[in-house]
């Protein structure tokens, strides 16, 4: 083996590659603050998540091609581009309330450095590049006295946490402040048992830490039963016990970022109940804020409602009425008046629209109280995704990727392999196993009302599933949705065809059953993805295929774990009429003689109208498990089917 280079000069050069990564996200930082310019006069919304999968695909592609991973990939990217949104958004805030910017921001938040508030709050002033001069409060009465009384320009309250859900105190102190909501931000909380350097777990006898920690880290605190916990006003306070203990038998439960203030190490981590902690926090203000068009913006409102039955749903009902989304309803008693509650309410909305002042003033009517606490950007950058076609199709597949020949008895489509025959089930559809299925086959694109007239008919003839063809040629989401629900609401299965990966995504979605493609019989990518999803699939042979081939095209799918799956005979090409396909009978016979996996015949392609009848009825005679006929406004099919179902 060739000796390595000296760790030391990889290390340097691993040095000077991170600070020229370093140096191209900040260019890309610029180009996005660029790009908000533009925003800004074209009025656009910041998030364009068409863009963000356009781009997430290529470099998953330009990734690969350079041995990244594509999750690898993906995950860094979402992080920068978390990251260009929120940058811009805090351009785009500042630029429309110009007053508020300053060099220097004065912040009340919950604690002393180190504590969770004050790392939210340096968050926020790093993000808006101005300096924070910090002002730890003991209370959270004592943050709102100092924003209120010009101690403090910003107050950070703590409002929720993915664990221990919410903060009331926090919801019972802004009842009664003049002070607006102007922003809000959410931090990873990542718990981890501090100590001095030298200490040993082993020798820790007591935790200091601030209630809502301890009821986030119940799990890991109770393994740990004879322990003391001492409870604290914050996380640096418990950090500053900790320091200023004569001994090492004492620890504290906060972010190893603030115990490095305290020169504490973190001798533990990950200590909290669930895998991903967050804290949110808002951001309040003496003055409310505007929030441009082009942000998504959230509106807290404070209500209470009159004591009659329903006067809640009542006020909910007003914005259902406006189409505003309500993400988070809160009640807290209103002290001095038992029995009645207060209603906090964050509504996705921007309070200068139409539809939001139009909504309070109608609450305006229906409640006895009611005040906006405040309008502010949301933070929340919900991740882009890559659907799993998207991330696993790789163009180039080849005939030769398909799984090697097995011997007959290891091969999974085999009848040594499994002696009882496959059914697929789906609803009331059963295919194989004795159980003969009729499906229509309908080529897109077609108007969902016609779609409607035409299933009930379909129904009534005997069938038994639609088979939608021909996708992209209706590559909408939301109408192929409607297509499902009609095809189900006339008690039929909503079976699509896929031909490409694209479709795959939507279809996988939408429907109760898959055909793939014989164009796509070749394509191991493909026949991975179908076999990885849980969903009954009917593999078509490829018109060029041999018997052999599309056998082993099955068993790649089989080996990756989908056992509901099928065959289906489309034709192939042959001399008999080479401008249209032929039925391959005996390549059926001789599949449903070496598998058990069930096999349709799908006449579309090869059977006109003359030679329809004939071919079915040979088809049910030589035991195939089910058949697809084309959909003709014209034709019923009624009494066909009857003589169909009479061949045993
Ligand atoms: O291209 C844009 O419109 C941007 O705002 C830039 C960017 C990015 O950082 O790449 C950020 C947010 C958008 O959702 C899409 C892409």
């Amino acid at each position: 083996m060739q000796k390595p280079p000296a760790l030391s000069q990889t290390r340097e050069q691993i040095t000077a590659l991170d600070k020229a990564l370093l140096e191209l996200l900040s260019k890309r930082r610029q180009l996005s603050l660029n790009v908000a310019r533009s925003k800004e006069i074209d009025v656009r919304p910041i998030r364009d998540t068409q863009r963000e999968k356009e781009l997430l695909e290529r470099l998953v592609l330009q990734g690969r091609e350079q041995g990244l991973d594509a999750h690898f990939v993906i995950s860094l990217y979402q992080s920068i581009i978390e990251d260009s949104v929120l940058f811009q958004q805090t351009y785009l805030h500042g630029r429309a309330n110009p007053d508020t910017q300053k060099q220097q921001y004065t912040v009340a938040y919950l604690g002393a450095r180190g504590s969770y508030s004050y790392l939210a709050a340096s968050r926020y002033c790093s993000r808006r590049q101005v300096e924070m001069l910090d002002f730890g409060c003991k209370s959270f009465d004592d943050i709102v006295n100092a924003v209120e009384s010009g101690h403090a320009d910003y107050g950070f309250l703590p409002i929720e946490n993915t664990s221990s859900g919410s903060i009331n105190e926090v919801y019972d102190v802004l009842q009664h402040t003049t002070l607006s909501i102007v922003g809000e931000t959410t931090i990873e909380v990542s718990h981890c048992l501090l100590t001095k350097p030298d200490s040993k777990l082993a020798d820790i006898e007591t935790i200091y830490a601030h209630p809502q920690p301890i009821s986030q880290c119940s799990r890991y605190l109770s393994q740990h039963p004879n322990i003391k916990l001492e409870y604290c006003s914050s996380s640096a306070e418990a950090m500053t016990k900790v320091i200023e203990a004569k001994s090492n038998t004492v620890a504290a439960i906060g972010s190893a970022e603030g115990g490095a203030l305290y020169q504490l190490i973190a001798m533990e981590q990950g200590l909290a109940n669930q895998k991903i902690n967050q804290s949110r926090f808002i951001v309040v203000a003496r003055k409310a804020s505007a929030v441009p068009s082009q942000l998504p913006a959230k509106t807290t409102l404070i209500m209470a409602t009159g004591q009659k039955p329903g006067a809640l749903v009542e006020a909910l009902l007003v914005l259902k009425a406006h189409n505003l989304n309500m993400s988070k309803l809160e009640s807290r008693p209103i002290p001095g008046t038992p029995w009645e509650e207060m209603f906090y309410l964050d509504i996705d909305g921007n309070l200068a629209t139409a539809e939001v002042q139009q909504a309070i003033k109608e609450l305006e009517r229906l409640t006895r109280f009611i005040k906006v606490l405040g309008c502010y950007p949301c933070e929340t950058v919900k991740p882009t995704q890559l659907s799993q076609a998207q991330l696993l199709i790789e163009p180039g597949s080849s005939k030769q990727q398909l799984i090697k020949s097995l011997p007959n008895s290891q091969a999974k489509h085999s009848r040594d392999y499994k002696s009882q025959d496959t059914q697929l089930f789906c609803q009331h559809l059963q295919i194989g196993a004795g159980q003969f299925s009729a499906l229509q086959q309908i080529n897109l694109p077609i108007d969902n009302t016609e779609l409607a007239t035409q299933a009930k008919i379909i129904k009534e003839s005997g069938f038994q599933a639609i088979l939608l063809n021909d996708l992209k040629q209706q590559l909408n989401e939301q109408e192929l949705k409607q297509h499902a629900q009609v095809i189900e609401q006339a008690g039929l299965v909503c079976i699509m065809q896929v031909d490409h990966e694209q479709e795959f995504s939507i279809a996988s979605q939408l429907a109760d059953m898959l055909i793939l493609s014989g164009k796509q019989m070749y394509n191991t990518d493909m026949l991975t993805l179908i076999g990885s999803v849980n969903l009954p699939v009917i593999l078509e042979r490829n018109t060029m295929a041999s018997v052999d081939d599309w056998l082993q095209a099955a068993d790649t799918v089989l080996s990756h774990g989908n056992q509901q799956l099928g065959l289906c005979e489309s034709g192939v090409r042959s001399f008999t009429h080479p401008e249209q396909l032929s039925l391959d009978l005996a390549g059926l016979v001789e599949v449903k003689l070496r598998s058990h996996l069930p096999v349709i015949v799908n006449t579309c392609f090869s059977s006109n109208a003359a030679l329809l009848s004939t071919n079915a009825i040979a088809v049910k005679q030589l035991k195939a498990d089910g058949i697809i006929i084309i959909h003709q406004t014209q034709l019923s099919y009624a009494e066909l089917l009857h003589d169909l179902y009479q061949i045993k």
